[in-house]
């Protein structure tokens, strides 16, 4: 391009260079997980949060699920009780959910709603709870070919995205712990985090579901290597699910159920690199493990060259 060189063209550029996304991505809704174990840095957080804020005013619609599992076992070491996970999944007596929605919706929320109120009056905190939101029944997961009793585990039943949709419709960015009244003795239930994601983004229509956690993204070798597959299809992510263990279990299974369910595409990131949501969202796509639905035929986002000319 012809024209008088400035100091601070590259900052111009790099503005350019987005054009294509923020023109696809335009008022389309976003569902983005902040992992418990990918909050554990103060700076990482209020990147996170500018992020948020930055998507928003960019014209699209973020919509916060966080979660909080090593927030919950410190605290619930504090009080004396263990945690014990089975399935994945926490078993959750009446005394340790007091704790679960005590750090969820009490400490965690809060804390995120603070640092993405910095820059303007935007996150508002929820749980499920509210407005109806998220409504499940006790789950029983399988274990060695049993059903097993874990507590107060909710497995979603319901979500009404009525309140979100309105928060959303606002210009708010809802925070959301997750947390569901069962459908069965009106008690709250604990609910993985990746799970109430995925099902509130399902709800929702999302365009787009993305997590951030504390590795680069699914690994085939998990744990002996840290290869990461860099894209799935949702059959070839049904076929590899039963392989998987731990907390990624949860995250691809709400990744197939997101895409299944209309979710344009899922992808888990490493919450561990300072402004990931931003590298997800603007960048060329080489980052964590990204799931399509089978049928993905979106069409490639133009070279940022052939805008700025
Ligand atoms: N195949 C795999 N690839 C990558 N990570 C895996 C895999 N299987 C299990 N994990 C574990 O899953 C963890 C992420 O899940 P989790 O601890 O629940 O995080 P979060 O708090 O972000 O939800 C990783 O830290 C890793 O220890
Ligand atoms: C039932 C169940 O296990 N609930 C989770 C909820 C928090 C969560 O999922 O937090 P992460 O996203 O950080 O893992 C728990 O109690 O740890």
């Amino acid at each position: 391009m012809r024209g008088v060189e400035h100091p601070a063209l590259a900052k111009a550029r790099s503005v350019v260079e987005a054009l294509p996304w923020l023109i696809r991505l335009q008022g389309e809704l976003a569902v983005i997980k902040l992992g418990g174990n990918a909050m554990v840095d103060d700076a990482l957080k209020a990147a996170f949060a500018q992020d948020v804020v930055f998507l928003r005013h960019a014209g699209l619609k973020p919509v916060v699920v966080h979660g909080g599992g090593p927030q919950i076992s410190a605290q619930l070491a504090r009080h004396g009780l263990v945690s014990e996970f089975r399935a994945g999944l926490r078993v959750t007596t009446p005394e340790a959910m007091d704790v679960v929605r005590m750090v969820l919706a009490g400490q965690v929320q809060r804390e995120l709603v603070g640092l993405i109120n910095r820059h303007g009056p935007f996150a508002v905190g929820m749980t499920g709870e509210d407005a109806d939101t998220l409504t499940a029944v006790r789950h029983l997961p399988e274990v060695d070919g049993e059903r097993v009793d874990i507590g107060r585990v909710g497995e979603i039943t319901a979500v009404n995205g009525t309140l979100v949709r309105a928060l959303v419709a606002d210009g708010r960015i809802p925070v959301v712990s997750s947390i569901a009244r069962s459908a069965e003795d009106g008690e709250v239930h604990n609910v993985n985090a990746d799970t109430a994601a995925a099902a509130l983004a399902a709800a929702l229509g999302a365009r787009s579901m993305v997590m951030l956690t504390d590795v680069a993204g699914l690994s085939a070798t998990w744990p002996c290597g840290d290869d990461v597959i860099g894209r799935l299809t949702a059959s070839e992510l049904e076929k590899l699910l039963p392989e998987l263990a731990g907390g990624m279990l949860p995250k691809m299974a709400g990744c197939l159920h997101a895409v299944r369910h209309g979710v344009g595409s899922a992808r888990v990131i490493d919450g561990r690199i300072p402004h990931s949501v931003l590298l997800e969202m603007f960048g060329d796509g080489d980052i964590g493990t990204l799931v399509v639905p089978d049928d993905d035929v979106r069409p490639p986002v133009p070279e940022p060259a052939a805008v700025w000319s």
